[in-house]
């Protein structure tokens, strides 16, 4: 019989005070042991030096706590260990090393430390965001999901190539937790706000707010504000609420379904402390069922922060090798997903590239039907069943009059893009021109997306941007059956983008499209060169140094190594 990995976990980035104990041997993970003791605000949201004190408080009981579970659990000599009194309980001690509040992690760490020296175990130092998404892969047994992780402090979308999890997506500003928590703030409810707007949500009614997608990155400042001055306006707060949900779990299932349709993948997880919102879950559900992808989500004791998801993570890295030296143990308020190298799946698939269906494709929003032989592409913009019926109305309405509009106005600018021949904003439908050979994801090369830098600095001189420049929103191929060689870059579906002068939105544009190429390309680098060295033939200098500034903000490094 084979022994299992016994690991003893501890949490405590935020408000959790836990700790849990696995086995890897169970059958699930519904036996794992969680003892967790929650630090409550008593005004306003998390202070991080209060948070800390509860943390010094609490986390040796519960760290106590779990470790006496483990001594009674412990079948020494049943399991092929020597049945030798003193060895220890568990096989190592796993810690949220971060992200999170220093003074807490400060406390988890020098917690953890103490106990693997006097246990003489080894020490596995976690990714709390990691464990947040490995969690519900563990649960659901999918291969290569698409993560998205909803929670307190951060919401991105991840996916797993070549030895790391990318963030596909992410917000650009607050996580959506703490935006729903300041809205309770300002209404005067208590931490946490995001079960009571959930409650308060089912006798409200659909109002208007803003709702803001950028390819698969999102923000919640415009909405939130909008939020709070409907509420000071005298709008019923349980319609605050309603509308609040309505948008931004529709903007985080919207930004996932983009996530699958460019990964190919059709697995969807969930994980974080808002995942245990039933309408967020209900909507991710109904995405994954219209278009065909399984959508699993972990219970709702292994979504909000806890130890449990600790230990099962510390296991897979502790069977992996993957331990630390005391001196090497230090902890990170600023620990990033994208910073871990994922040694536990050091033998698996990357996220599938998928094919597309001939003549059909499903894309993120649209069917599209293609008729290469009549020249000719139908596209047709579809309900979303997941979406408030107003606000669905509302973005497909938008969108295809903005397509229509920007792809129109690209190709005055000298940027090759479809004609027009049928638009029909009610029925959310275009007609346009078959172009291209194929999409960029399937001939990625230095010289096309060289292309699409020029293409996109020549948007931007004109002052618009294209809003989702992904390599499956670009066409390659001859520019027409009389001029072999003749290689055009064309840029498809403006649906999502918009007029503006703002250097910051020109350059979320090109970042958007370097993340693509990240999410696409196995060597990403000499092609995200190229993206500049087109753009700077074009366009202003200004906006690249933007873009440099955008990377530099830490959310978005790509890839540490
Ligand atoms: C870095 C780490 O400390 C942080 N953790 C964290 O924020 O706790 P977590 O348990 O993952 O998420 C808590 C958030 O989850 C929200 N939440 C809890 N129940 C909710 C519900 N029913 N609907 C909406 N939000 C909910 C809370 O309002 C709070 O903002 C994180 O993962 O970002
Ligand atoms: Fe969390």
């Amino acid at each position: 019989m084979s022994a299992g990995t016994r690991v003893l976990g501890i949490e405590g980035t935020a408000w959790a005070a836990s700790a849990a104990v696995y086995d890897s041997d169970a059958d699930d993970v519904g036996s794992v042991f969680i003892e967790t003791d929650a630090y409550e605000p008593e005004s306003g949201g998390i202070h991080p030096r209060e948070a800390a004190e509860h943390m010094h408080d609490a986390i040796p009981r519960v760290v106590e706590r779990a470790l006496e579970y483990a001594r009674e659990t412990h079948r020494d000599g049943e399991d092929g260990r020597p049945p030798d009194e003193r060895s220890a309980p568990i096989d190592a001690v796993a810690f949220s090393r971060g992200p999170g509040l220093g003074p807490c992690l400060r406390i988890v760490g020098t917690a953890a430390r103490a106990l693997s020296q006097t246990l003489e175990v080894p020490l596995v130092g976690v990714n709390h965001m990691v464990a947040h998404l490995e969690i519900g892969r563990h649960t659901s047994g999918f291969s290569t999901p698409v993560c998205l992780n909803a929670s307190g402090a951060n919401a991105h979308l991840l996916a797993y190539r070549n030895g790391r999890y990318r963030v596909l997506g992410e917000t650009m500003d607050t996580g959506v937790g703490n935006a729903i928590d300041k809205f309770t703030r300002h209404v005067g409810w208590s931490h946490p706000g995001g079960p009571k707007v959930e409650a308060a949500a089912e006798d409200g009614e659909y109002v208007d707010l803003p709702y803001v997608v950028k390819g698969m990155d999102f923000s919640f400042s415009g909405i939130m504000s909008a939020a709070k001055q409907r509420y000071d306006e005298g709008v019923p707060v349980e319609d605050v609420c309603y509308s609040l949900q309505e948008n931004i779990f529709a903007m985080l299932t919207e930004v996932s379904e983009r996530a699958l349709s460019l990964s190919g993948s059709d697995e969807l997880v969930l994980g974080g402390g808002v995942g245990q919102n039933d309408r967020l879950r209900e909507m991710l559900a109904a995405m994954c069922d219209q278009r065909g992808a399984e959508f699993h989500a972990p219970d709702a004791r292994f979504l909000r922060d806890n130890a449990g998801m600790i230990a099962v993570l510390g296991a897979k890295m502790y069977d992996a090798g993957d331990t630390l030296a005391l001196e090497d143990s230090r902890v990170d308020p600023n620990y990033r997903p994208d910073q871990v190298p994922v040694r536990w799946r050091a033998d698996e698939d990357d996220v599938a590239i998928g094919t597309d269906d001939a003549g059909r494709i499903r894309g993120a929003e649209a069917v599209v039907d293609l008729e290469p032989d009549a020249g000719r592409v139908k596209k047709r913009r579809r309900e979303k069943r997941y979406r408030h019926p107003q606000l669905d109305e509302r973005l497909r309405r938008e969108r295809t009059t903005l397509e229509a509009r920007l792809t129109s106005l690209a190709r005055r600018e000298g940027v090759p893009t479809p004609v027009l021949s049928d638009v029909d904003p009610l029925e959310a439908r275009l007609e346009l021109e078959y172009v291209g050979e194929c999409d960029l994801k399937a001939a990625l090369t230095a010289d096309a997306v060289r292309d699409v830098g020029r293409h996109l600095a020549a948007l931007h001189r004109a002052g618009f941007v294209h809003g989702d420049p992904t390599t499956r929103n670009v066409r390659v191929g001859q520019a027409g059956p009389d001029t072999p060689g003749d290689e055009r870059t064309y840029l498809i579906d403006f649906g999502l983008g918009y007029h503006t002068d703002h250097v910051e939105d020109y350059a979320m544009d090109l970042h958007v499209f370097d993340q693509s190429l990240v999410g696409t390309a196995d060597d990403p680098d000499p092609l995200r060169e190229a993206v500049r060295e087109g753009y700077r033939d074009v366009g202003e200098e200004r906006v690249l140094e933007r873009l440099r500034d955008v990377e530099g903000r830490g959310r978005y490094v790509t890839d540490a190594t």
